[in-house]
């Protein structure tokens, strides 16, 4: 059954928008059941005209389609824009169900899967408006399987997966959502942009993952192992998206490949190193430095590959904080606090904390610890 997030019971419009959803039920009632939902989408403070779209511009970019860029210089964690989709839609997984177990055809049954995806979404786009339908069918289309319709076809190549929306019934199956911005953005191999989705504003919230120039192109990751090497990033993308990646990464693999293997190598920092120091277990003569070396190390080289976004750089700040923390080094505890928060806040969303916020932070821990004044 197809519904309407947040739902429509006032005569007036929602000025956010609202989202046609075909989920299951226990999903919706999930949604409804948090407290304080629906909320407004995030906005920025007053003289910026109430929204936070200014900050993004759309035009065409070089591979021939549309893209979107930045109209203001970004620090890393800024809200760039947020809004509601389109659509909130089971993902194709759920065709799963197609396994041929039965002995049945898979490519007539995938066929058959095809089709009732197409329709289902052709009862969610005549429940929007003129305009948002237009905006829909006005997406880009990158499938080109005889057997996948046009709204399939929009809907494969535009998609974003909510990982969060979970239903604790159906945890096998990930909801999706195609949006009217967002779903401009194209991909690299090292973005300069994450996002959450708001379970409150029912809304994606795009943040900034390092620091943007005005005029600079605002990408996501599509591929789903950031860390994997340039051959298979561009299979990946060649066999969904149908194009060759040529992303500053990719160009430069031999260099890029060797940095990922290193990365993925060393994702988990060397927690047992700050144990053996706290407990005077650390070999003889190394300095404090040797807890938070090769942390340090990580934390640059993954900066210097524009691979903010992945999970080993909010691991190894997570780590640096606590080290730092334990070591006594104020100063460098409230520096990682606040990169490792800037990350987070890319990751899962919230309010900016302030310096002081974060001294504060860092002064109670250190108090805790022993190692503080
Ligand atoms: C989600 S859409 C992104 C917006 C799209 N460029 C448009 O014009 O609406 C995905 C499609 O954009 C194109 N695209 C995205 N990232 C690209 C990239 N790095 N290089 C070339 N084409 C890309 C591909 O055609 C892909 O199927």
């Amino acid at each position: 059954m197809p519904i309407t997030l947040p739902p429509n019971n006032s005569h007036s419009p929602d000025p956010d928008g609202r989202t046609q959803c075909l989920m299951y039920p226990s999903t919706e009632d999930q949604i409804l059941s948090r407290r304080n939902f629906p909320q407004p989408i995030q906005r920025l403070g007053k003289g910026n005209n109430g929204v936070v779209h200014h900050r993004v511009g759309i035009s065409g970019f070089p591979n021939g389609g549309l893209g979107v860029f930045a109209t203001v210089d970004l620090k890393k964690g800024d809200l760039i824009f947020s809004e509601r989709a389109f659509f909130v839609v089971l993902s194709t997984v759920s065709l799963g169900e197609v396994s041929g177990e039965d002995g049945g055809d898979v490519d007539n049954d995938w066929r058959e899967a095809k089709k009732q995806r197409e329709k289902e979404l052709g009862v969610l786009l005549d429940r929007m408006s003129k305009e948002e339908r237009e905006a829909y069918l006005a997406l880009a289309n990158s499938q080109d399987d005889e057997d996948t319709g046009p709204l399939l076809g929009i809907w494969q190549t535009n998609a974003f997966g909510i990982p969060n929306l979970k239903d604790s019934q159906h945890e096998d199956v990930t909801n999706c959502g195609v949006f009217k911005d967002g779903s401009r953005m194209n991909t690299s191999c090292s973005p300069n942009v994450g996002w959450s989705f708001n379970l409150l504003t029912f809304a994606i919230e795009f943040r900034a993952a390092r620091k943007i120039k005005q005029g600079e192109e605002l990408t996501t990751r599509y591929n789903r192992h950031p860390l994997a090497n340039q051959t298979e990033r561009r299979e990946a993308l060649a066999s969904h998206y149908g194009f060759t990646c040529e992303c500053h990464s990719c160009t430069r693999w031999p260099s890029s490949d060797l940095a990922r293997t290193f990365i993925q190598e060393n994702a988990v920092p060397k927690r047992g190193r700050l144990a053996d120091w706290l407990m005077n277990k650390e070999p003889k003569g190394v300095s404090q430095g040797w807890v938070v070396e090769e942390s340090i190390k990580m934390v640059t080289l993954i900066e210097r590959e524009g691979l903010e976004t992945t999970v080993p750089y909010i691991e190894h700040l997570g780590f640096l904080f606590e080290a730092y923390c334990a070591m006594g080094d104020e100063k460098e505890a409230v520096n990682c606090l606040r990169k490792h928060e800037n990350i987070r806040r890319v990751h899962f969303g919230g309010k900016k904390k302030s310096v002081r916020e974060l001294s504060n932070v860092v002064k109670a821990r250190l108090k805790y610890s022993g190692s503080g004044q």
